[in-house]
């Protein structure tokens, strides 16, 4: 009798790829790689480096803000400032004696109040007495803080990473006061960057923070397809063994990431994800068509984090949407109250308690955040305001990643009553 796995032969190895030889330094491609030349980036290095100038005539460096979009190389240039500035500090006739500079970047997405930035700083400087963690004021984290850069002796560069998600801007303001108040020991500063996606968060500031800052400016504009190109072709001989990478590849990786606001990142890590998929469909070289798959990959990947990091409320709002999407769309969008209708049939398909259409209409804005939807707000007559909404993308990964929380597998066979939801008034 035939074994009736017959139809499935198990492959003899797991992890035997064919011997492929794809990558010959696979670290090249992460993300904390600082190469040695940068590209198209010479007037922000200039304009960075012009920020620590006055340490070398015996002054104190400006404070500064960052901005551009995602992967327009702002960390890597700071990376590589910082490099060169005690690479020279140490060769320079002009540097200060005795002055001892550190640098320190702090996540405001991770570390957003005074509080926890002065816990993470006081660690980061490796201060190792007791650090009382209840019952005390931030007063008593500027102290120990104080007290721990003046037995370093160092002068700190702090450099706010997404500081536009700081909750509360007076630890910038006490810190580009501390000369001033005498919390130094003479000639020791503290100096501040601040890095973020937007501008908008300059607007944003107190004024009495940004005059006391008296800080540059500096804008980092997206890449271009030529220069991501450039970017690529640097990294590819140093990354992949020689002739695994066509031209066009490094031209496709390009494009995609032109088009996504001219991200470095994207365009790098979409040529490692084309390589992974080239070793695991045994191919011995990267093609075009893994770029493509790379894109689908990575969009995938996406959708399942953003869908992941949801509450239940939020998956299940954007399954209705999701439905509406299918069920009821008559043309190119569909508008809250559709999505309500949807909603509200849902929650009597399952048996749960609906939330108010307002509800629902925050929850829409916020996907709208997410760039999950374009939403519009439109007149509907008679004063009333609606939006037309739109997925942006094909929103099937989306849809496959709500399946997977087992919550919402009741969903599966819903189906709803399109004409009766049509013609219900249900608020
Ligand atoms: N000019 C460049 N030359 C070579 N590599 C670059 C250049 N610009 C960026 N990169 C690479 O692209 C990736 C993203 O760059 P980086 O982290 O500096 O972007 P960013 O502007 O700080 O992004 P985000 O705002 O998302 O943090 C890194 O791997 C970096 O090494």
């Amino acid at each position: 009798m035939d074994n009736i796995n017959s139809d499935t032969p198990q492959p003899k190895t797991l992890f035997n790829f064919n011997n492929i030889k794809i990558f010959k330094n696979p670290h090249i491609l992460d993300t904390g790689y600082v190469p040695d030349v940068l590209v198209g980036r010479d007037d922000e290095i200039r304009a960075v480096a012009d920020i620590f100038y006055p340490i070398f005539i015996h002054g104190t460096p400006g404070h500064a803000f960052i901005y551009g979009p995602p992967g327009a190389g702002k960390t890597v240039v700071l990376e590589h400032v910082f490099r060169q500035l005690y690479l020279e500090a140490e060769s320079s006739g002009n540097f200060p004696d005795g002055l001892n500079l550190k640098h320190i970047t702090v996540s405001c997405k991770k570390h957003d109040t005074t509080v926890r930035i002065l816990m993470y700083l006081i660690a980061e400087l490796g201060y190792t007495g007791k650090v009382s963690k209840r019952g005390v004021t931030s007063g008593y984290y500027y102290d120990i803080f104080y007290k721990a850069l003046k037995e370093k002796s160092y002068s700190l560069t702090i450099i706010f990473d997404e500081i536009d998600r700081l909750r509360d801007d007076n630890i910038l303001y006490n810190f580009s006061r501390s000369g001033e108040l005498k919390d130094l020991n003479e000639g020791q500063f503290i100096h501040i960057i601040g890095v973020s996606n937007s501008g908008l968060f300059i607007n944003s500031l107190d004024p009495r923070v940004d005059s006391s800052m008296q800080r540059e400016t500096i804008i980092f504009p997206p890449y271009n397809e030529d220069q991501l190109i450039q970017i690529l072709n640097m990294r590819v001989p140093l990354a992949f063994y020689p002739n695994v990478v066509s031209e066009d590849t490094v031209n496709r990786c390009a494009k995609e990431a032109a088009e996504d606001e001219g991200d470095a990142r994207r365009a790098i890590y979409l040529l490692q994800t084309a390589g992974h998929i080239a070793i695991k469909t045994s191919c011995y070289t990267v093609q075009p068509a893994h770029v493509v798959l790379a894109a689908q990959k990575i969009k995938e990947d996406i959708s399942l984090q953003f869908v992941l990091n949801m509450s239940y409320q939020e998956k299940f709002v954007l399954l209705a949407m999701l439905n509406t999407d299918i069920y009821l769309k008559k043309g190119k969008y569909f508008t809250t109250g559709d999505v309500y209708r949807i909603y509200y049939d849902m929650c009597k398909f399952v048996g749960e308690e609906e939330f108010s259409l307002a509800a629902i209409s925050q929850k829409v804005s916020k996907f709208k955040m997410m760039g999950i939807v374009n939403a519009n707000t439109t007149s509907k007559g008679r004063g009333g305001l609606t939006s037309q909404i739109v997925f942006i993308g094909d929103p099937t990964t989306l849809k496959n990643a709500i399946f997977k929380d087992g919550k919402f597998i009741r969903f599966v066979t819903y189906v709803p009553d399109v004409k009766k939801i049509c013609s219900t008034q249900i608020w």
